[in-house]
């Protein structure tokens, strides 16, 4: 993949291409000398890290979290800044341009100029992250910011961040995704996903090995439940330029089940899936964050024990539902940035009683040798009001809704309960809240009263060793806990008691299979049995209740009344409504999220494929949707994979049981400009689906030189007449008005007619007008398209006989943002190019 590796280059090369080209990578002698300002020295402000025997410090060293042999150690890391880490992203077109620009330039560079007596890399690649995609700086983020010496690299950082070829995020959390050991072709379900990283890196392995044209089968389902948080998700994956990714904002404890009825999947030949189940499921729960101090040293002050006992009961909950969701042989990661055995072993013990041999956790210990890692802990106490208490029967009586059996190595309780003798007090439950935050803190753990009780330790039966804690003063990160799961058979039934007896705040009702456990929300089975009905739009057997369906978020419930009198809004996608049960009928009318709605509006679609000539194997049926139901004033046409298409149809089988904040690429864009209305089709491409469709479109296309190319990238418009290659003016002004694409040739070839595009081709979208080609792509992508040539330029061999002069002048030189692009207004034509 990939073309324009910049191959080897010698010293005195390196130098003199940083001299030509940088623009901000310059020294004066009044500069203060940079290598002194970036040493690693100590965050003075983190003086909380100085503060011997805090209560964090007594929880870590109690708990054996830190072994107290290596306490100082630990306390130093904790207290150096953390080193800014990156990642290339594996599928992204320009990965090999990347990856060789970082090793041939900045390796270099940075060693030459910054680091110690130019000895240490400053930047290397992380060596536990396959295929060297992850790269790690002795540089903190603060570094990167304010040193002026390495201005350019973070420049460079920045751009490539925001245009999506590099991802900035830290090292440790890079690392759940890399043991869910992805399959392009896999279901990849990721629980509480925002703001997206994680996501990101499952897109990069989903669509790692794509060829140019063609989609992965599997995809991405990510949901998490603050909308706002899903917002910045579909912001940062909006970078990744898929068709395969659905964002659902959920519970993830309550996730949707989607699962047709056996009745309805017998009449549904065709059918695709019967139930939404994932080949792999992250489960990176949210967590009391105590592994990110060093990125937020503020935390010193605010942790306590509390936040881990009240998070304790949902990350089961979540975990619980995941592994309901998930595959028979399908893995999940449980992880958090946590090193509190109550949300990291605890929560998954509690998993695995609960699940009673279909689920099982996996040693991975052979699975990224490089990293280092350190076995989960099986014994730990639970820290209550000034107390150690090693055993829940030795939890107050008062306390018993808030330190729950499963907090404990054993997992014990139950018996007791069953008996009678420490019965679950709901009054306390309901005057101390569901997170059990009592601040029990740091306030309490100083006090010098903290005692144990008498009861002897606990060990965990279960094989808790096989998790993975990741520890700051092993590899110079943050810390991470780890856990690998996998699904060997159904879950089991459980009875309704157990689910009391281990201490949950829910009462649910009935038996029934864990496989449903957590999604359940309807309280009477009468109602169940109605909304069994509705979601699948016709009656079920009553022989064969399946509870399956009843999958209906508590939201939904909720949600349903601003509009639950408007139609729905893709009528026949809908399931036929059931006079009198209007209270059920809630399903696919999420307040504030618009509808999504296949596209078929066949005269649009015939239009965008003549005009393009869109090669008859780009499949558009089925693939187009949109999230306006009035076809007449669409404004964005998605395309989204085989895979996504799938899922959607199942949803709107199961009444638009997901509620889905953004689906698919955005492919086609209205054009609003007078012209644009004007022109023989109303719809140009989008630069995110440019990639994708190029390869099937047969008109519309201008190949380049390098050197046009160029012009018209510094440029912005240019008129026909005064492209230098006065062919390729004429070609242009031979196109039909509207919406046209320009493909930059290879080398020093002159264009060709029909170049190959693969998976190395750079195109840009243009708008033809009536006199002049303008540019349709946004100021950063040109800029960085920009960079991009100049660095095959420089590269290439042969090429300097088709360039003018004002071309190789301007080689090294700082490329200008194209800001003014999406307001500049081109004299002849009227028409504003409008950014995609
Ligand atoms: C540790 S963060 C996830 C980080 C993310 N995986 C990443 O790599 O960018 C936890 C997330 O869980 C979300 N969350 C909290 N409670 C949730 C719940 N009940 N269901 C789903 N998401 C939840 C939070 O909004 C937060 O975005």
């Amino acid at each position: 993949m990939g073309g324009g590796g910049r191959g080897g280059r010698s010293r005195t090369q390196r130098k003199h291409f940083r001299q030509s080209r940088e623009n901000v990578w310059k020294r004066s002698k009044s500069d203060p000398d940079p290598s002194s300002s970036i040493s690693d020295t100590p965050n003075p402000s983190w003086t909380p890290f100085a503060t011997e025997n805090s209560a964090f410090d007594l929880y870590y060293k109690e708990q054996r979290i830190v072994d107290p042999q290596h306490w100082d150690q630990f306390v130093t890391v904790l207290r150096t800044p953390l080193p800014a880490t990156f990642r290339i992203n594996s599928s992204s077109q320009f990965s090999d341009d990347i990856r060789s620009q970082l090793e041939n330039d900045f390796v270099h560079s940075l060693r030459d100029e910054v680091a110690e007596g130019g000895e240490t890399e400053a930047i290397r690649p992380l060596p536990w992250y396959p295929g060297n995609f992850a790269w790690h700086s002795n540089f903190s983020r603060m570094q990167l910011r304010k040193n002026q010496t390495l201005e350019r690299f973070h420049e460079f950082l920045k751009l490539e961040n925001e245009i999506g070829n590099i991802t900035r995020q830290e090292a440790v959390s890079m690392v759940p995704p890399l043991f869910l050991d992805v399959q392009s072709d896999h279901f990849v379900l990721d629980m509480c996903a925002a703001p997206g990283s994680k996501t990101f890196q499952l897109l990069e392995i989903i669509h790692q090995s794509t060829k140019a044209g063609s989609l992965p089968d599997g995809m991405v389902m990510a949901n998490d439940l603050d909308v706002q948080r899903c917002n910045l998700l579909i912001h940062q994956t909006k970078r990744m330029c898929t068709a395969n990714l659905i964002v659902t904002n959920h519970e993830a404890q309550h996730f949707p089940g989607c699962r047709l009825n056996r009745n309805h999947e017998r009449m549904e030949l065709g059918s695709n899936i019967g139930q939404l189940l994932f080949d792999r499921v992250l489960c990176d729960v949210p967590c009391s964050g105590d592994g990110t101090l060093r990125k937020a040293p503020d935390l010193w002050r605010k942790w306590n024990t509390g936040m881990g006992h009240g998070l304790h009961s949902l990350q089961v909950l979540i975990a619980m539902r995941g592994l309901s969701l998930l595959k028979i042989g399908g893995r999940m990661v449980y992880s958090t940035c946590s090193m509190n055995p109550i949300e990291n072993e605890a929560v998954v013990a509690e998993v695995l009683r609960r699940c009673g041999g279909s689920v099982k956790l996996v040693d991975v210990s052979c699975e990224l040798p490089q990293l280092i890692r350190r076995p989960g802990l099986k014994s730990w106490k639970v820290y209550d009001k000034g107390t150690w208490i090693v055993s829940y029967k030795d939890v107050p009586k008062f306390r018993r809704s808030v330190i729950l059996p499963s907090m404990f190595p054993s997992g014990r309780g139950h018996q007791d309960l069953a008996d009678g003798n420490c019965s679950v007090d709901i009054r306390n439950e309901v005057t101390n809240g569901v997170n059990g935050n009592a601040g029990d803190g740091i306030q309490a753990l100083e006090s010098d009263n903290a005692v144990m009780s008498e009861s002897a330790e606990e060990v965990s039966d279960f094989p808790l060793e096989h998790c993975m804690r990741i520890v700051p003063q092993d590899q110079n990160t943050g810390a991470f806990f780890i856990a690998v799961l996998q699904k060997i058979s159904p879950l089991p039934a459980t009875p309704e008691k157990t689910k009391i007896e281990i201490g949950e705040q829910r009462v649910e009702p009935g038996n029934h299979c864990l496989e449903d456990a957590q999604a359940l929300q309807i309280n009477s089975p009468e109602i169940a049995h109605e909304v069994l009905k509705v979601v699948s739009g016709e009656n079920v057997n009553d022989n064969e209740p399946n509870t399956e369906d009843l999958e209906v978020s508590p939201v939904t419930c909720e949600e349903q009344n601003s509009k639950e009198t408007q139609e729905p809004h893709n009528v026949q996608n809908m399931p036929k409504r059931i006079p009198g049960k209007r209270k059920l009928q809630i399903q696919g009318k999420w307040r504030g999220v618009d509808p999504v709605v296949f596209f078929e509006d066949e005269a649009i679609i015939n239009s965008i494929r003549d005009f393009y000539g869109i090669d008859e194997n780009f499949p558009f049926n089925g693939h187009l949707v949109t999230r306006n139901s009035d076809t007449n004033h669409v404004k964005r046409i998605y395309y989204i994979s085989k895979s996504v298409k799938d899922v959607l149809e199942l949803n709107f089988k199961v009444g638009q049981q997901l509620k889905i904040t953004s689906i698919g690429l955005k492919m086609f864009e209205r054009q609003t400009a007078r012209e644009g209305s004007t022109a023989p089709c109303a719809f140009r491409i989008s630069s995110e689906g440019l990639p994708l469709i190029l390869p099937y479109m047969t008109k519309q296309i201008l190949h380049a030189s390098p050197a046009v190319f160029k012009h018209l990238l510094e440029n912005k418009d240019v008129k026909f007449a005064d492209f230098s290659d006065a062919e390729f003016g004429e070609k242009a002004a031979n196109l039909m008005p509207g919406c046209c694409v320009v493909i930059l040739g290879k080398g020093d070839r002159v264009a060709s007619e029909t170049p190959k595009v693969d998976e190395s081709t750079i195109a840009i979208g243009c708008w033809k007008g009536r006199a002049r080609l303008t540019l349709m792509i946004t100021a950063m992508d040109g800029q960085e398209l920009l960079e991009r040539l100049l660095i095959r330029l420089d590269t290439e061999k042969g090429f300097s006989g088709h360039v003018d002069k004002s071309c190789n002048d301007d080689v090294g030189v700082g490329v200008e943002p194209l800001q003014e692009l999406n307001s500049k207004t081109d004299d002849d034509d009227d028409v504003k190019a409008t950014l995609t």
